[in-house]
């Protein structure tokens, strides 16, 4: 019988032979086992326990008398086991306790066949620590998405969970300093129960940098929020001093702390594990080496402290070279902060695609790799199961294989309708970090074959067409397949049904489009099509009231090919009967100019009367002289500008604003702070007809900068 087990195992052998799975069986269990999950767990997946049985399990840790005749086969590593399955006996003998426990969670994977495989199994991870931290911005996970995912993790081999959630005031500021109110601390003492059940070290970080001050009363406010935290369970601490600016970064300061807590917290407790902190240059492309402060780190941390790493840029893939970079510096493995597929910067699309791009070959160069990851708690596990298989196994990963697996175990019944959606949501569409992901990889050879057929010879290519059609097809099945799928994941479905529904208009769309190129020269028959895939452009605009931007799907491939057949054909229609339909299949009025490399890449979005440029997340160094320009598709009259560089309110003396209505002509416009303190500037241009907007760094030096808004509103 066919099986896969997850994550792939070190080297197991199954020999072509099977029991029935053992209705009674007498159990030897080690003493090392009488406290933690391992036993229920085993006793929950096989209940017919009974002390006269033919059938027996052993189980037990290295030091068990129970296993003692399998000790030479349990791998000497952490978390390491050994599993066998014979004709009369079952034996399950750990490195040690966690280890035993992965080798019944395996043994778990094989009771779900109709027999159970002879086999011999072993097994340990490759990388020592291995799970999620939970650091986006945005709305955090609901108390039922976390117990959820805390059995995930124990089923898919993963031991820590980072609890850091930007949003929760109690973790960052204004109250860190807090303990929590009682409802939200009996929650967490919940989730530090759920943790150990599963096998998880809950680790609870701190945010304080934004505010801190290094005196005696702030580390004492915080040791005491650890305490309280350590009164809850927690038995894992962290803190992270990412995205602040001022006092708080100053590395020999956070040292200091570091080893206070670990010196007067960690390290005195004894059941506690080793304190994570995140570093405010936390990836290269914004690290000073020559200003010291990872070095600062490296030299004056205690060695157990982890150290954690974004990549060569806030958003990467982790290589060799990466680690090579980061190691010497910080003088230990680096503890890797995966920023995929959190999705806190492009909200408006799903990251849904297979897990690749890190190396193979690095196993050896970290001490943790965890998963920043989307608010979609549920649709998040796609890439979070493939994580757990790359840290367990990772010479032995396979991203697509695995990206499959990870599918059929979220949705066994729909598995099919949930891949054709999966493939086609996974780009991010342009970002301020200019991080990419491949999408509908199944579909883009025929997407290509025909739109350039058709746009170099008007011709349709019959082969990419049926091909393409054929996948419209399956896109509108599977979404109704999947928003009617009922119970089997309601979770899941709560959380993607914005874009099933706009999942599905696409599949309309495309079918219109190639409705369309058929019909090209057909004078009256071609118009029905086209006006119904305006309504379609129409309704994929205006599509989901909770998401500001929309929801976004098929945005990698399907709909710039859409629309541009949309174009084309509308196009030649239009010169072969010499009409005036409207040919622009994204209407969007504003165009952005700029010579600012950061600035650039930035999208425009409209909604209703605002229109404006997508923020960044990265610090833009602004050249001398650059500039931004926003583009009208015609003079339009503005009711109100808003900018935010996230800069005091001196540096905007560095820029200058303009208007212009024909491009030539260019109009000041004064900034002025829309509130004291806040660094958001309204321009007066009440009533102003404008064209073109302009922003440019007339200070002759760069400016680094914050990009956080350039709204504009039209007057109605
Ligand atoms: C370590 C880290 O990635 N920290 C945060 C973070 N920080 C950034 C930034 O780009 N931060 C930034 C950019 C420019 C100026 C200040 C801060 C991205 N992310 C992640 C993805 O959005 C976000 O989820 C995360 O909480």
């Amino acid at each position: 019988q066919e099986f896969r087990l997850q994550p792939t195992p070190q080297k197991y052998i199954s020999q072509d032979d099977s029991i029935s799975i053992p209705l009674q069986y007498q159990l030897l269990s080690g003493n090392s086992l009488s406290t933690g999950n391992t036993l229920p767990l085993l006793r929950s997946l096989m209940p017919g326990e009974a002390p006269k049985a033919g059938f027996r399990i052993y189980i037990g840790t290295q030091d068990d008398k129970t296993v003692k005749n399998y000790r030479k086969r349990i791998p000497q590593k952490p978390e390491g086991y050994f599993l066998k399955i014979d004709k009369d006996r079952i034996i399950i003998a750990g490195a040690d306790e966690r280890g035993t426990y992965y080798g019944v969670q395996t043994l778990a994977q094989l009771l779900t066949l109709d027999k159970l495989p002879l086999i011999e199994v072993s097994d340990y991870p490759d990388v020592p620590y291995r799970g999620v931290v939970e650091g986006f911005y945005g709305t955090p996970w609901s108390q039922e998405a976390r117990m959820r995912q805390l059995e995930f993790y124990g089923r898919n081999k993963m031991n820590v969970y980072l609890y850091g959630p930007k949003d929760d005031p109690y973790h960052s500021t204004p109250h860190w300093r807090k303990p929590y109110p009682a409802q939200e601390a009996e929650q967490i003492k919940q989730l530090v129960d759920k943790a150990r059940e599963n096998n998880v070290i809950f680790y609870w970080a701190i945010h304080p940098g934004q505010d801190i001050r290094w005196n005696e009363e702030d580390r004492s406010l915080l040791l005491q929020k650890f305490e309280s935290m350590y009164q809850l369970g927690v038995r894992g601490f962290a803190v992270f001093f990412d995205d602040i600016s001022g006092e708080g970064t100053q590395a020999s300061k956070q040292a200091e702390l570091l080893n206070y807590i670990d010196n007067h917290f960690v390290q005195p407790k004894k059941d506690v594990a080793p304190l994570v902190m995140c570093p405010t240059e936390y990836n290269k492309s914004w690290s000073n080496v020559k200003g010291g402060y990872l070095t600062t780190l490296g030299e004056q941390l205690n060695k157990d402290i982890q150290i954690m790493w974004t990549g060569n840029k806030v958003i990467a893939t982790i290589d060799k070279p990466t680690l090579e970079f980061i190691n010497p510096l910080i003088k230990r493995k680096a503890y890797i902060w995966w920023n995929f597929p959190v999705s806190d910067y492009v909200r408006d699309h799903l990251l849904l695609g297979p897990v690749y791009g890190n190396g193979l070959d690095v196993k050896d160069e970290m001490s943790a790799f965890v998963s920043n990851p989307m608010e979609h708690a549920e649709s998040s596990k796609i890439s979070l199961y493939s994580v757990a298989d790359y840290t367990w196994n990772m010479e032995k990963f396979d991203s697509n294989t695995s990206w499959k697996h990870a599918i059929k175990d979220l949705m066994p019944l729909h598995a099919e309708y949930l891949e054709t959606f999966a493939i086609h949501n996974s780009d991010l569409g342009k970002n301020g970090h200019g991080f990419r992901r491949e999408e509908s990889t199944n579909i883009q050879p025929a997407l290509s074959a025909l739109l350039k057929n058709y746009q170099e010879k008007g011709e349709i290519d019959e082969t990419a067409y049926r091909q393409v059609a054929e996948e419209c097809r399956k896109i509108i099945t599977s979404a109704d397949m999947l928003l009617a799928s009922g119970n089997e994941n309601r979770p899941l479905i709560n959380e993607i049904s914005p874009w099933l529904s706009q999942f599905k208009l696409v599949g309309e769309y495309g079918k219109a489009v190639l409705d369309m190129i058929r019909l090209q020269r057909q004078e009256k028959a071609f118009l029905p099509s086209h006006a119904h895939a305006q309504a379609l452009q129409t309704l994929m605009t205006d599509n989901d009231a909770r998401y500001p931007q929309g929801v976004k799907s098929g945005s990698g491939q399907l709909m710039p090919t859409f629309d541009a057949l949309f174009e084309a054909s509308t196009q030649q229609y239009n010169r072969q009967f010499h009409t005036a339909l409207n040919a622009r299949a994204i209407y969007s009025p504003y165009t952005l100019e700029s010579n600012v490399a950061q600035l650039a890449m930035l999208p425009t979005q409209q909604k209703g009367k605002e229109g404006s440029v997508a923020p960044s997340n990265e610090v833009i160094n602004w050249q001398a002289d650059g500039s931004l320009t926003l583009s009208m598709d015609r003079p339009r009259v503005l009711a109100s500008l808003r900018i935010d560089l996230g800069a005091p309110e001196e540096t905007y003396a560095h820029f200058r604003l303009e208007t212009s209505l024909d491009g030539k002509e260019w109009q000041h416009a004064d900034l002025q702070t829309a509130w004291k303190g806040h660094t958001l500037q309204k321009v007066k241009v009440e009533g102003r007809k404008v064209l073109k907007i302009r922003l440019t760094n007339i200070s002759g030096n760069e400016q680094k900068v914050y990009f956080k808004t350039f709204k504009l509103t039209e007057k109605e």
